[in-house]
């Protein structure tokens, strides 16, 4: 199935072949276009640019993995999708809308964030997983919690585990659990699996790829695999020195144009 995702006057035109989207999402004739990002710019104090022009369009219901060498700017980039770093200049419009106009808990709730290395808070892996809804009054039932769980493929014996008792495999799905408890539409991604072991990472991997299929969540992924993002990736976007400077499909990096970009896929490859 084809989705047509840009605007003539944008940089990046995509067309994305997507696999299976849920019947709902059919049902509904879903938006096409998850964030707008448009020219974002910052510069570091010396005067090198960080982000030198950020513009894409990220569809729905897709995995978008974020690729480039070291330093060029793709956690920045990410953490400028739910305000937790404010570029200087640019703006990041979800489902069309400026994330500025959008009250930041509200925005983070619905924009969910997992960074490389988990951090459980303190008390019963329910607890933390019930802390989000919490938040706003709302206590989840045992059953949601389990069924949370399930959706982070760890069974029920977990729920009273302490982090203290937890593999960083498991805690990262715990904390995925967690997020997702917030029952985002989006879910961000900084390296999420560079610290786990293979069987780890692939049951990351598959709850990804599940919740995606699913759900028909917007997954947007920085990830050091090229591996990676050849598994489980709809779109690839290629970051050198702050710009992105091509936007593919994992099948096709090997037609990259960008010599630096062409360079660091031949090197991780
Ligand atoms: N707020 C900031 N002020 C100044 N410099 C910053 C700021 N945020 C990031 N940088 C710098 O911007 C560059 C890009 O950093 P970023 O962490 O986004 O890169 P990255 O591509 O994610 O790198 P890595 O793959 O090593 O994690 C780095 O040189 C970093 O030191």
């Amino acid at each position: 199935m084809m989705y047509y995702t840009g605007t003539e006057a944008h940089e990046h035109l995509l067309v994305v072949d997507v696999e299976d989207p849920s019947p709902e999402q059919e049902e509904t004739q879903r938006p096409l276009t998850k964030f707008g990002i448009r020219d974002l710019r910052k510069e570091s104090d010396g005067g090198d640019p960080i982000l030198n022009g950020i513009s894409v369009e990220i569809p729905k219901g897709v995995i978008v993995g974020i690729i480039g060498p070291s330093g060029s700017g793709k956690s920045t980039m990410l953490r400028a999708l739910n305000r937790l770093w404010e570029p200087p200049l640019g703006t990041v419009f979800l489902d069309g809308r400026d994330i500025c106009d959008l009250d930041v808990l509200t925005l983070r709730r619905k924009v969910g964030m997992l960074f490389q290395l988990p951090a459980l808070f303190e008390g019963t892996v329910a607890d933390n997983i019930r802390y989000g809804p919490q938040l706003r009054g709302q206590k989840l039932s045992d059953e949601e919690v389990y069924s949370l769980l399930k959706l982070a493929d760890l069974d029920s014996s977990f729920y009273s585990k302490t982090g203290g008792e937890l593999s960083v495999g498991q805690a990262q799905r715990v904390a995925l659990a967690r997020t997702l408890a917030n029952e985002p539409e989006v879910l961000l991604l900084d390296e999420p699996t560079s610290a786990l072991d293979p069987i780890s990472t692939e049951n990351i991997e598959d709850v990804l790829v599940n919740l995606k299929k699913k759900q028909g969540m917007t997954i947007i992924m920085v990830s050091h695999s090229i591996k990676q993002i050849q598994r489980i990736a709809d779109i690839v976007c290629l970051l050198v020195k702050g710009e992105i400077v091509e936007v593919l499909r994992p099948d096709e990096l090997s037609e990259a144009k960008h010599p630096m970009a062409l360079r660091f896929l031949q090197l991780s490859s």
